[in-house]
């Protein structure tokens, strides 16, 4: 058997057209376009590609990103908080994303905290995710929120199924299991201190992986039929000498054994940014009154 693949970047298409036409007719009524700003701080080259990937998809789809700045390295805490400030009053801005990690000199969390919960595009205000908790509607993280629809879209039915989330972290892991809770999947979170964890893996008919390890999950940690979501984007010289992007899942031995797979790249990546486009055009709409 081999696995369907999920294609996320089809999917991401998709969407990103339809983002595009209700922009553009959003626009018959009000003037100015949405607006998102990207923060960038310091060199992190995982970042790299993902700003990149944004400003081209927001760009595409009519959303005005000129407000995003690439900071310096050695920005203070005190001067990353202005930059903030400044954006929450910026009547053009509709959407912030900080994006992490930032340089150590930064606590993130006091970051987050003066983002307007209004404008928190990327979900992780403490309000977003009181909201998220609370199964309210609000602005939700866009990795999580781009692995549900992945889901949605492919017609997987979660209730009842047990799904196992690899890795804890604020971005991805502990959203994505409250998500999983609320369409009534048996969630177990598994991380670093996990014992046996393949035995987890293998009881699993969902497995959502973000964790940051490369091959951290193959065929024999799959029970056959299982829906396998890698989250993971790890950046690896492979044995040719080529730079690549891999998952947290050795693909070639999954694929074999699940029913559907995303694969990296093009398959959570490109949700992602999409996510985030779509949060912006909502937070746009709540703020012109639409
Ligand atoms: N506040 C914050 N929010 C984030 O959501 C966030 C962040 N910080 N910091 C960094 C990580 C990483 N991340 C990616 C999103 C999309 C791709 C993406 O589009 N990947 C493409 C390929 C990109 C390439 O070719 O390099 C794909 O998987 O197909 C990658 C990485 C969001 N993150
Ligand atoms: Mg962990």
């Amino acid at each position: 058997m081999s696995a369907l693949l999920l294609d996320g970047k089809a999917l991401a298409a998709r969407i990103q057209a339809e983002l595009t036409h209700e922009v553009r007719s959003l626009q018959e009524r009000f003037p100015r376009p949405p607006g998102l700003a990207v923060l960038w701080v310091g060199d992190n080259p995982a970042s790299a590609a993902y700003v990149g990937n944004k400003n081209r998809s927001g760009a595409g789809v009519g959303i005005d990103i000129s407000k995003g700045q690439h900071l310096p390295a050695t920005l203070s805490e005190a001067e990353l908080l202005a930059i903030v400030d400044e954006l929450n009053a910026d009547a053009s801005v509709d959407g912030i994303l900080v994006q992490l990690p930032l340089p150590e000199q930064i606590d993130s969390n006091r970051i987050l905290d003066r983002i307007d919960p209004d404008k928190d595009v990327d979900g992780l205000h403490p309000t977003n995710l009181g909201r998220l908790v609370r199964g309210e509607p609000g602005l939700r993280s866009c990795t999580p929120a781009g692995v549900m629809r992945l889901l949605a879209e492919a017609g997987i039915d979660l209730a009842g199924k047990t799904a196992v989330v690899l890795g804890r972290s604020i971005l991805v892991g502990k959203p994505v299991a409250l998500m999983l809770l609320e369409k009534n999947a048996t969630v177990i979170m598994a991380h670093s201190r996990t014992r046996d964890l393949a035995a987890l893996t293998r009881s699993a008919d969902v497995v959502v992986a973000a964790v940051g390890k490369p091959g951290l999950v193959d065929g024999a940690m799959i029970k056959p039929g299982a829906v396998v979501i890698d989250v993971g984007i790890n950046r690896i010289t492979d044995a040719a000498g080529k730079s690549r992007l891999v998952g947290d899942v050795d693909f070639a031995s999954v694929r074999e054994v699940a029913s559907a797979i995303t694969p990296v790249p093009g398959g959570v990546g490109p949700m992602t940014v999409t996510m985030l486009l779509a949060n912006t055009v909502q937070s746009y709409r709540r703020r012109v009154g639409s």
